[in-house]
């Protein structure tokens, strides 16, 4: 990739719009510049933020998953099984309609995600209660013809890194507990990067078409709008009477199986960026870093021993699994800085002739630029040492903002001039028409009902005035 040769300088942060757009190629995470709207270019730098991000979720996954990978396309009858997930996805989905120059006899869908490609599959894969529970996962592109404003990692229309997983069950409740054990397992993803949550019940005319109900995780993103980095379905037994999903069961009765899917994208890596950069640029939870440290050798003229003790560092450091690296190049170090520090390196390690006489390494922090001189003897351990803090504090720290922007709502009034700023938590009766008056009036809809609710307070609905005992989330989304 073509250096950067002049320091391109980043908006600062609070004008997040630009500061996200403009830091995604000036950190060569993405490159915009595709010809086709809604598909960008992962630069390798960020596909080995990727790569690492998706190596944490297959890590959790495959604790009791099996990936496995279905086509793309979907013949036409099957996609249009489904009565309310075509009603979901008609307005979205892509249509192969040739081979070469010959018109196809079955139009082909470009998968907008993955159940009607895959169910027909677990019909002939699904016999008997002894071949349950069922779950597989795939990491996959698929294709949405989405027509809001699209973003990079946001909102696509090729969703380059679809993780989805379909679960099969023997009874609604197994399935019921497979959602909760989706949303533990993304909640458990997230605390690895550093990101926190929030777990909601989306009301019924935000669930996922075809599904008994949604609950999903959203990120509170600086903007004070938040997004939706991973949602899990019930899907009750409706695909499965659709698909003819059977197992007989203990007795030998032929029994409709119940099902889950639960699904993450490239948003979990916006959100990452988002929450955790600052003006200088990204800062990367070492978990995920692509590069976790970075030696910047000290010379004024060509001093070999610095070279050799930046080089013995390095392979201490590579030896105890540490991504690092040397920048050698001829840069003066400010400018050397200037770069890692917007790539989001956690840990800086600078030696020079003075660090030298010291037998010592000065390490500085890009979370919190803190530098502080160590010991080439124990660099290693320091090293490591200050990655578990900086993780730690980087989660703290997103989850004190996170909590600081939820604001407890009582009145109209209240959300719509909290939800300029964040999370309006406010009281709401259930009815479908109080939620669609209240995004009316406060410019904000119902986010969903936290799932660590406590179903017994009493409160009033803002809009009725009717006596309910559930508070839930109201936001401006993605
Ligand atoms: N256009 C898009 N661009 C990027 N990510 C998206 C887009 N649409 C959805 N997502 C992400 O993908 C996740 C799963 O998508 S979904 O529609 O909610 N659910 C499904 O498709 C189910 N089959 C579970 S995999 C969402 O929670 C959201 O984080
Ligand atoms: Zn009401």
């Amino acid at each position: 990739m073509a250096e950067q040769e002049k320091e391109a300088m980043l908006p600062p942060k609070e004008s997040f719009s630009e500061w996200y757009n403009d830091l995604l190629q000036v950190a060569e995470i993405m490159d915009v510049r595709y010809p086709v709207k809604g598909s960008y270019v992962w630069y390798p730098f960020g596909f080995s933020i990727r790569r690492n991000v998706y190596g944490i979720i297959r890590e959790l996954l495959d604790k009791d998953h099996q990936e496995t990978m279905f086509p793309l396309l979907i013949p036409e009858n099957e996609f249009m099984k489904e009565a309310e997930h075509i009603k979901g996805f008609e307005d979205e989905v892509y249509w192969v309609l040739n081979g070469g120059t010959t018109p196809l006899d079955v139009k082909l869908a470009l998968r907008p995600t993955s159940e009607t490609a895959i169910y027909p599959m677990y019909r002939l894969w699904v016999r008997s209660h002894a071949d349950l529970p069922l779950k597989l996962y795939q990491i996959v592109n698929t294709f949405r013809y989405e027509t809001k404003h699209t973003r990079p990692l946001i909102r696509l229309r090729e969703i380059t890194s679809f993780k989805e997983a379909h679960t099969v069950h023997a009874t609604w409740d197994d399935a019921a507990a497979q959602v909760d054990e989706a949303i533990r397992l993304y909640s458990e993803f997230y605390r690895r990067l550093a990101v926190p949550v929030l777990p909601s019940k989306r009301p019924n005319w935000d669930k996922f078409p075809g599904a008994d109900y949604t609950i999903a995780v959203d990120a509170l993103m600086p903007d004070g709008k938040t997004l939706q980095v991973g949602t899990a379905h019930h899907l009750g037994d409706n695909f499965a009477k659709t698909f003819d999903i059977k197992y007989e069961d203990p007795e030998g009765e032929q029994v409709y199986a119940h099902q889950t899917c639960y699904g993450v994208s490239e948003r979990s890596i916006a959100a990452l960026i988002s929450i955790h950069g600052d003006d200088k640029g990204l800062i990367m939870p070492p978990e995920v870093a692509p590069v976790q440290a970075v030696i910047i050798p000290i010379l004024f003229k060509k001093s070999e021993a610095v070279l050799a003790a930046c080089n013995d560092v390095k392979e201490k450091l590579e030896a105890a699994g540490v991504r690092v690296t040397i920048d050698d190049s001829d840069k003066r170090p400010g400018s050397k800085y200037y770069k890692w520090e917007m790539k989001g390196v956690p840990l800086r390690i600078e030696i020079g002739p003075r660090d030298l006489e010291k037998e010592a390494a000065m390490l500085a922090r890009r979370d919190t630029g803190e530098k502080e001189q160590v010991p080439l003897a124990s660099i290693v351990n320091e090293v490591i040492e200050r990655f578990a803090v900086i993780q730690f504090s980087l989660l703290e720290k997103a989850k004190e903002e996170l909590g600081e922007r939820i604001f407890e709502c009582e009145t109209l009034d209240d959300v719509r001039e909290n939800v300029s700023k964040g999370i309006a938590h406010v009281p709401w009766c259930g009815e479908e028409k109080c939620g669609l008056e209240m995004d009316e009036q406060v410019g904000a809809g119902i986010l969903g009902i936290p799932t660590d609710q406590d179903e017994n307070g009493n409160y009033k609905c803002p809009v009725c005035g009717k006596d309910t005992s559930i508070r839930v989330y109201v936001a401006r989304t993605y």
